[in-house]
């Protein structure tokens, strides 16, 4: 089985990797840093393929995309693992919030570029997708920047995208479900003065990595449902805006250029 886990050269993703790999899948892991991708490889047991590529971008995504085409003619799994917590706003070349397209854009461009391919999603969200707003007038610019709430914002994005994947691909067989790995020790949201530092100490009490690949590589081999939300292992139903769901769904397609 071909398991395809994005932002895999460190923390959670690379965790996943191990496990997987170490389970005897093939695992292709996307990194956007060639060096730090091959590193990871490098030390990574069984059959580990590399593709770098900045899911920054539409433009990154699409070459990402290619590029998994080109050496995977089927992808039992995907895992959007790629992530990102800023603490400023920063636009992407293609004028949208950085987290905002990387946390939500990149999943949702790729799952269309290759859902001809797929045959499970997982997408590791985070419980704070329910402080989120996802505002279609505001999130995808960053316009008011908060540093908690506009990654809650966009792991809403991820949540409200579940339930319209799951209807799509239903006919198709394809399953998708989203995963909060748990409070996890790694670089996630790493950034200076004293928040930093007051993380930096906090990040002492948290679970590893591996701790958090545990629920993830858990949905990514089990294909018993579809649109669902764990709370680490846990299913968490959840009540969705309809009309809200839709709205970001056509601003992703009107931004991406898909769906
Ligand atoms: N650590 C936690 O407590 C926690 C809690 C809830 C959810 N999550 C989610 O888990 C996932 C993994 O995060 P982590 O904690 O391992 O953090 P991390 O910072 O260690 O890993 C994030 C990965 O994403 C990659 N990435 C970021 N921007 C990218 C881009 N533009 N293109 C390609 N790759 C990119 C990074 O290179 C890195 O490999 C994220 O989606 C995060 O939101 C983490």
């Amino acid at each position: 089985m071909t398991v395809v886990v994005t932002g895999g050269n460190r923390g959670i993703g690379y965790a996943v990797c191990e496990r997987l790999a170490r389970a005897g899948e093939r695992v292709v892991l996307v990194s956007r840093d060639r060096e730090r991708g091959a590193a990871a490889i490098r030390v990574l047991p069984g059959e580990v393929d590399l593709v770098v590529g900045d899911l920054t971008t539409f433009a990154g995504v699409r070459i990402v995309a290619e590029e998994l085409r080109r050496i995977c003619p089927r992808i039992e799994v995907l895992v959007h693992n790629a992530g990102l917590w800023p603490s400023r706003r920063v636009l992407t070349a293609d004028g949208v919030e950085e987290s905002f397209a990387v946390n939500h854009l990149a999943p949702f461009l790729l799952n269309h570029l290759l859902e001809d391919l797929l045959g499970r999603v997982v997408q590791v969200s985070a419980g704070l997708y329910a402080k989120g707003k996802a505002d279609p007038a505001r999130t995808p610019q960053g316009l008011d920047f908060h540093p908690i709430r506009t990654y809650a914002d966009t792991k809403l994005c991820n949540v409200l995208m579940l339930p319209l994947f799951a209807r799509r691909w239903e006919d198709a067989g394809v399953t998708i479900d989203a995963v909060h790995p748990g409070v996890i020790r790694t670089g996630l949201g790493d950034r200076g003065g004293p928040v930093g530092l007051l993380l930096k100490v906090a990040k002492r009490f948290w679970l590893t990595p591996e701790q958090g690949a545990e629920p993830v590589v858990r949905l990514a081999l089990e294909d018993k449902g579809t649109g669902r939300f764990f709370n680490v292992n846990q299913e968490i139903p959840i009540e969705l805006d309809e009309e809200l769901a839709r709205r970001v769904w056509a601003q992703a397609a009107a931004l991406t250029g898909a769906g």
